[in-house]
């Protein structure tokens, strides 16, 4: 960044002004270097005869998960991946969605899908889950493959939390060791972060903190890290936060307008080290990571 210089003992850039800011933690930047790795590794694939091809299941009118999911597809058209697009309106039944499960399960095509969560209320959303091929599971979330991260065997990983992970290490930030906090307990961050994050590969400390936490901000005070995925807006504040830390906002809320606010006061920018924005941060990680499951699964398939 012209006009800034980093302040090696903290992660941080000093401001023009003389002031300290967080180091950006650029998601988008990050992405599209993956993506672009990704196009080369497609390309040789097919020159082997295989096309990877990524299924998505959208179920419902959530102007989110619309969109979440028009960027997979955006992104596979990128780096040379077949798109799979199913959608179903947000009255369709458990039975009609394990229809679509059941196509893409058996679709030679289709080499890895997603079912795009939340899905609509009364849904039993672990049933559709369990019902996928585990072996085309793109988001690590089918029970066998939690249970292999569980278990320390191989398995697709998690997106979100892989984004984590791979921003973490793309901008230095030690790991080894670190007391990291993730707050939240969601399928898609919470619950799986925290696996990764204590591998003997990664070895961190970690808290796990939720709405039943008694003492938050004497949690967040220790942390090396914060991984803040509770969809609380700006839930973490300046002064919960130790100086230097690396501060992850996945959390999404929407203001009025429908503007993205994230679980991470902007304030927090002037004590943390690092800090991924929101937008821009985890979001496109989130995507570049479940572009990688696809093509390891079918870099797996030629052997
Ligand atoms: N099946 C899954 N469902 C959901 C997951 C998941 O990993 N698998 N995670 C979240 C949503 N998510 C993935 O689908 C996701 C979130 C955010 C983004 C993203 O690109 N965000 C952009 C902003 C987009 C916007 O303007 O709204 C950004 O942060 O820059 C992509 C995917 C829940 N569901």
């Amino acid at each position: 960044m012209p006009g800034l210089r980093p302040d090696w003992n903290r992660g941080g850039v000093i401001r023009e002004d003389g002031a300290m800011t967080a180091q950006i933690l650029d998601g988008k930047a990050t992405a599209a270097a993956i993506k672009s790795d990704l196009t080369a590794r497609v390309a040789a694939l097919k020159e082997k005869g295989v096309t990877p091809g990524l299924g998505t299941i959208l179920v419902g009118d959530d102007p989110g998960s619309q969109k979440y999911v028009a960027g997979k597809h955006r992104d596979c058209a990128q780096v040379g991946i077949a798109s799979i697009q199913r959608e179903l309106p947000g009255t369709a039944t458990q039975e009609e969605i394990e229809a679509v499960v059941r196509e893409l399960n058996e679709d030679p095509a289709c080499t890895g899908y997603i079912v795009q969560l939340p899905l609509p209320k009364g849904i039993d959303e672990n049933r559709v889950l369990e019902l996928m091929d585990p072996d085309k599971d793109a988001d690590g979330l089918h029970p066998m493959n939690l249970g292999r991260l569980v278990l320390n065997e191989p398995a697709p990983l998690p997106c979100t939390p892989n984004g984590v992970l791979t921003l973490l290490r793309r901008y230095g930030v030690e790991i080894k060791g670190a007391e990291v906090v993730v707050v939240g307990r969601g399928v898609t961050i919470g619950r799986p972060m925290p696996l990764l994050l204590t591998r003997r590969s990664e070895n961190a400390t970690v808290t796990q903190c939720h709405t039943g936490t008694r003492d938050l901000s004497a949690h967040l005070k220790r942390a090396d890290i914060i991984v803040a995925a509770a969809g609380s807006a700006h839930l973490i504040r300046a002064e919960d936060v130790k100086p230097g830390a690396a501060v992850l906002d996945v959390g999404v809320s929407r203001s009025a307008e429908g503007k993205i606010v994230g679980d991470v006061h902007p304030d927090v920018a002037e004590v943390a080290g690092f800090i991924s924005p929101n937008p821009g941060g985890v979001g496109p990680m989130t995507r570049a990571q479940l572009l990688v499951n696809v093509v390891e699964a079918a870099e797996r398939s030629v052997g």
